[in-house]
Formats: C-alpha cells, sequence, structure tokens
C-alpha cells in the first residue's frame, strides 16, 4: 500500500505543515466547523475527525455528485455491504496476512513511528544538508536506497535505519528494529467472542464477494461496474495531516469487471480527447522528472495507459475532480512504478493532487487482472466466472475432469462429498495445476470442506480433449478506481480558499456552487418586522426549489454578513431592504467572488438562484439583464 504520495504526504516539512495550519484554509476550516478532532471534550484521538454542518453539507454534496457522475452515468450497480467483515474474508483478500506497515518503537518512550517515513526522512535530510559533505559514491547510494524504500522488507529497513544511524524524532532516542503491525482493527462477533471479524480497511471486498449475484442481476452480462460508497478504517500508526491520514474515511470505490481478452470501452470516445498531466513511469525516470499533458487516445495508443478502460476512469476521474474545483494544473496522474505494482496487477495510477503537503494520492487506479476473484473463488469454492458465448462454435483443447465417485467414497467415505464437489467444479486453471502433478508423478492437493485432500489419477481422470465450444467461463479482470471522499474534500477546500485582495483578513471559499454548503444567504438589512417576514417567505422558496439556505436576521452590518457567509463559501446573498417593502419588491443579489450586485424582484429571485446553481444561467447573463445595485454595504464593516 506504500505509495510516493503516501510518503510525500508524511514527509512535509514542519514550516509548511504550520503555515497550513496557522493561516489560511485550515484556520477557517476548524473555526467555521467544517471538520474538527472527534471527542474534542475528551481530549481528542489522533486520526478522527468530526465533520460540522458546513462540512456535513459538502460531504453530502460530493457524494451525490460522484454517485450522479459515476453510478448513474454508467448505469452502475450500487451495493452496501457491512463495515463488520468476517476474517475469512480478508484472509483470502491477503490483507490478514499483508495489510502492513513496517513500525519502529522509541526506545525510551515507546512511541510508534513508521519505519520507512523515518528512514525517508533521514535521507532526504542528510541528501539536502550542505554540511553532510557527501563522497559522490555514497550520496548516489542514499539516493538509491530512497529511490527503493518501497521495495525494502523488514530486515532490510533495519539494516538501512541502523547504516544510517536514524534516532526517533524529536527526542532522538535509539528505536527497536522494524516490525510488521496490520493496520485492521480487529474485533470479535457475536456474545461468545469466538468469531474473529475485522473493520473493513477498504469497501471493495464486499463488491468481490457479491460478484456471482450482481453479474446474474446483470443478465450474466459483462463489462458491468458495481460500485459501493461507505465507511473504512485503517489503524494508521503516525495519521497525520488533518484528513489526508485518519483512521476512519469515507471510499468510493469501483469494480468494473471485463472480459481480460476486451478491456475496449464503448465510451472511450467521449474521453479521448481529455488531456490531463499525466506522470508515465518514463517520466518519472528521466532527467526532468515532470508530468506532461497528454491526450487519453495518444496515451492508450502509444500504450503508456494499459487499455481503453483504465484510461476512460482516468478520464471520468479527471472531469469529476476539476469538476467539483480540483485546480487542473494541481492534478497529475501518475503511473506506478513496477516495484510498487502488486505482482498481479497490469497498470495503476494514482489520481494525485497537489496542496501545501505536497502531492497527495487522493484517487486509487488499477488493473487488478483477475486477482482478487480468483482469490475468493479459491477460499470460498464458489466459482466466481463468467460465460462468453462465441459468434461461430470453436473447436479447442480442453481438459476434461472426471472424479471417481466409488474410489472417492471408499477412501474418504462421508468426508469425501466436498471433494467430489469440488472436483465437479474444477476450472480449466485448477485441472491444468492437478494435470501438471499428475505429469510429474506427483499427487495433487484439493481443498474442500475446510480441508486438504491428495488427490491421486485414481480418484481423478484428466484427459485433454479436443471439444466443440459455443462459449467458454473465465474469470473477469476489475479495473477498480477507489477515491478517498476526505482527501479529495480537503484537496478542493485548500483549491478553493483565498483572501480577498481588499482586505486579507477577509477569506472566501470559491466553492462550485453544486458544491457549496449552502446555495444563498438571505438577509433583512435591518432587524424589522416586516423585512424579517419578507426574508423567510424567499427562504421558503428557495427551500422549495431544493436549495439550502439560511437566513441572517443578527442585524449586525450587511459587510460582516457578507463576510460570514464568503467564509462558508457560500455562492449568492439576497438582501431584503426598505426597496423590497415599499418600492418596485425587488431585493439585491449579491455573486461571492465578483461580489457584484444586481437588483431581481423578490418573487423571481429563488427561481434565478436555482438557475444559476444548476448552471443553466450563468452570473454574466444576469449582469447583462438586471439593473446593477451599487455595493454602498459591502465593505461598510
Ligand atoms: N488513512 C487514510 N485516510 C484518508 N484517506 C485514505 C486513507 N487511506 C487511503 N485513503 C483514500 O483511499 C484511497 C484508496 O485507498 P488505497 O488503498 O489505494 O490507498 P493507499 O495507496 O493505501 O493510500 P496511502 O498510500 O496514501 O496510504 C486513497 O487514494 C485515499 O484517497
Amino acid at each position: 500500500m506504500a505509495s510516493a504520495a503516501k510518503a510525500a504526504v508524511e514527509a512535509v516539512q514542519d514550516g509548511v505543515k504550520k503555515l497550513a495550519v496557522k493561516e489560511g484554509s485550515t484556520n477557517v476550516l476548524e473555526r467555521r466547523l467544517f471538520f474538527i478532532p472527534s471527542f474534542k471534550i475528551y481530549g481528542s484521538v489522533a486520526g478522527f475527525y468530526d465533520f460540522g454542518p458546513p462540512g456535513c453539507a459538502i460531504k453530502q454534496n460530493v457524494t451525490q455528485l460522484w454517485r450522479q457522475h459515476f453510478i448513474l452515468e454508467e448505469s452502475m450497480l450500487e451495493v452496501e455491504c457491512p463495515a463488520v467483515t468476517p476474517e475469512a474474508v480478508l484472509k483470502a483478500s491477503g490483507h490478514v496476512d499483508r495489510f502492513t506497515d513496517f513500525m519502529v518503537t522509541d526506545a525510551k518512550t515507546g512511541d510508534c513511528h513508521r519505519a520507512d517515513h523515518l528512514l525517508k526522512a533521514a535521507l532526504e535530510a542528510l541528501l539536502e544538508d550542505p554540511k553532510a559533505g557527501l563522497m559522490p559514491e555514497k550520496k548516489s547510494e542514499a539516493e538509491d536506497v530512497l529511490a527503493r524504500i518501497d521495495e525494502l522488507d523488514g530486515p532490510g529497513l533495519g539494516a538501512a535505519l541502523t547504516k544510517y544511524g536514524v534516532k526517533a524524532p524529536e527526542t532522538k532516542n535509539d528505536i527497536s528494529a522494524p516490525f510488521p503491525f496490520n493496520l485492521m482493527f480487529k474485533t470479535s462477533i457475536g456474545p461468545k467472542g469466538d468469531t474473529v471479524g475485522y473493520l473493513r480497511p477498504e469497501t471493495a471486498q464486499g463488491i468481490f464477494v457479491n460478484f456471482k449475484d450482481l453479474l446474474y442481476y446483470n443478465g450474466g452480462k459483462l463489462p458491468f461496474a458495481a460500485a459501493q460508497i461507505g465507511q473504512s478504517y485503517r489503524n494508521e500508526i503516525s495519521p497525520r495531516a488533518g484528513l489526508l491520514r485518519v483512521r476512519e474515511f469515507t471510499q468510493a470505490e469501483i469494480e468494473h469487471f471485463v472480459n481480460p481478452d476486451d478491456k475496449d470501452h464503448p465510451k472511450f470516445a467521449s474521453v479521448q480527447d481529455v488531456t490531463p498531466l499525466l506522470f508515465s513511469c518514463a517520466l518519472q525516470t528521466n532527467e526532468a522528472k515532470r508530468p506532461e499533458a497528454m491526450s487519453l487516445g495518444d496515451a492508450v495508443a502509444q500504450k503508456i495507459i494499459a487499455n481503453q478502460t483504465l484510461a476512460y476512469f482516468i478520464g471520468r476521474t479527471y472531469l469529476f475532480l476539476v469538476g467539483i474545483g480540483i485546480a487542473s494544473e494541481r492534478l497529475r496522474f501518475r503511473q506506478h512504478l513496477p516495484n510498487e505494482m502488486a505482482h498481479y496487477a497490469e497498470d495503476c495510477w494514482d489520481a494525485e493532487v497537489e496542496c501545501s503537503y505536497g502531492w497527495v494520492e487522493c484517487v486509487g487506479l488499477a488493473d487488478r487482472s483477475a486477482y482478487d476473484l480468483r482469490a475468493h473463488s479459491a477460499a470460498s469454492k464458489t466459482p466466481l466466472e463468467a460465460y462468453e458465448k462465441f459468434a461461430e462454435p470453436r473447436y479447442e483443447q480442453v481438459l476434461v475432469a472426471k472424479p471417481n465417485k466409488a474410489a472417492i467414497g471408499k477412501q474418504f467415505k462421508k468426508e469425501g462429498k466436498p471433494l467430489q464437489e469440488s472436483l465437479d467444479a474444477l476450472t480449466q486453471e485448477d485441472a491444468a495445476c492437478i494435470k501438471k502433478s499428475f505429469d510429474e508423478g506427483k499427487p495433487a492437493t484439493v481443498s474442500a470442506g475446510g480441508r486438504d485432500f491428495e488427490v491421486t489419477p485414481a480418484l481423478l481422470d484428466i484427459k485433454q480433449e479436443e471439444q466443440k465450444l459455443s462459449g467458454r467461463k473465465f474469470t473477469p479482470s476489475v479495473i477498480e478506481p477507489s477515491f478517498g471522499i476526505g482527501r479529495i474534500i480537503y484537496c478542493m477546500f485548500e483549491h478553493a480558499y483565498y483572501a480577498r485582495e481588499s482586505n486579507e483578513d477577509k477569506s472566501v471559499f470559491r466553492f462550485k456552487a453544486a458544491v457549496a454548503p449552502l446555495k444563498a444567504a438571505v438577509f433583512p438589512l435591518v432587524q424589522q418586522p416586516e423585512l424579517n417576514a419578507t426574508a423567510r417567505s424567499i427562504s421558503a422558496a428557495l427551500t422549495r426549489a431544493g436549495l439550502a439556505n439560511t437566513v441572517d436576521t443578527t442585524g449586525t452590518t450587511i459587510g460582516k454578513r457578507y463576510a460570514r457567509t464568503d467564509e462558508l463559501g457560500v455562492p449568492y446573498d439576497i438582501t431584503v431592504d426598505r426597496t423590497t417593502i415599499d418600492g418596485d419588491g425587488s431585493v439585491t443579489l449579491r455573486e461571492r467572488d465578483t461580489t457584484a450586485q444586481v437588483r431581481v424582484h423578490q418573487d423571481a429571485v429563488a427561481e434565478l438562484v436555482q438557475q444559476l446553481v444548476t448552471g443553466a444561467v450563468t452570473w454574466q447573463m444576469v449582469l447583462d439583464t438586471h439593473p446593477a445595485q451599487q455595493p454602498a454595504a459591502e465593505d461598510n464593516t
């Protein structure tokens, strides 16, 4: 799971972090309750955050936009599975054995640190220190270790930490040898406490285990995609960087199941001209080490991206992230280097977004081949396969396996039943493995009903025969885009944040209207019953139009009220004044970023805001068609 982006997040210089925390967006984010440390009155627990009212609304909006952009657009099958997952599932997926990071502890305080992060920080400091006076060969040796950190196992990390004399940060105490730490939260299921479970570390497994039923639901046809939005849990060794590395977070994951022999995508043409910054393996390892803008059509044609389906999702991810307000020039797609990828993966790219913590992985996009379905199929003894009907019958050599029922019954008695069932359902891949053993003169081991059986040719006859085939069974490949909603939202906060040029103390979030927590705020200019009543009826009209809004009757200066809503990223403010009551019935409508104001009739304002929010009307069109209002009150705070 380690990646360069992860390291980039963690290895950020303290100075940069403090800057982000002290000034600018982070300060506003916590003060205005976008998100706050959980359990604050009890001293908080690292790695857990609550979303307050505006944060909650934004998260709902982003999730809803994600659902629209991916699930509805692609007719995906959405599922919702439990977070508590039995051990067998996560054993099969490899998480029980391998979902680990290497940890070291401070010899005196017992504080825990991630071994690779300490090594990386130490090597970077060494390479950047002009006083270190490294000889060229020592320098290139350190650079080499730095580049290969992700490949190091426990002993390798331990040797490197010792060689470079790495101590615990801050205390400078000695550290222990690295040891693996599983990131899953373990729990027990049921009152007896004897069934082990874990809080899921990703939502994907729920989709894999439901593959058979989902395929049936889809009429047995491929390709199809299933999606799940939900909480995931990782007991991160050292959670930090606000929402970027937490212990409970929302993931939105897609598993797109496809025929491994045909990974073209029917809608690829719709994204082939999308031109994101691509940071391919070749660009990461050349001299310049810079990403380049390239159309997805070219990237597939030049085989930089492995196939159309993976490129299609890179394109859709780009459009989604830019659509919700991520700056396109601060978004890049970085290809995994061969040493970063799991052995079964065909190609992986991370959508990385630049923020004050460096380049951060927000979305992982991977062609995971047939690994996950095969793993669950083998462990559950449930074939997770699809069927492809050939256009014309084919004549092919196939392995035909015939279990010898009588011999199995005689040798294993009742216990032979699951073995018999398992042999009846052998896939071509399994049959080939067994035949290989037989050809080498060895028995094959077959697991069934929770035990291993030694299977000999006397129990199973396997022959190669030419058969007329009208179709074939196969294990689909899966292409997985995996989104971390919290990381995306945090980066979006930073990209949306600015201070007004006229007054540096005035913070603004230029959220896209669809993302903004409230679409409008309604102000009576002064506290008068008639003005308050009109403001409330406009608010009711906004609510009827489905627009989240607020009424501020505090009577503080209008400039202060504008500043408050700007800080929440509210795109439109509506002010009711005496002209509304005594004059032509108009109110002022102010746009957040230009601060320009027009006069609109009170009965028309809700519909106009709705058109602005949906994009049916632009602010420029409003300026062109409505009388301007001089914003006398704007700076008059
Ligand atoms: N601890 C975390 N806190 C917040 N979001 C996370 C965390 N771990 C993963 N994510 C999000 O889930 C997405 C998919 O998870 P994935 O397993 O690919 O992450 P990862 O490669 O383990 O991430 P990292 O290397 O940064 O830990 C990530 O791109 C990220 O947006």
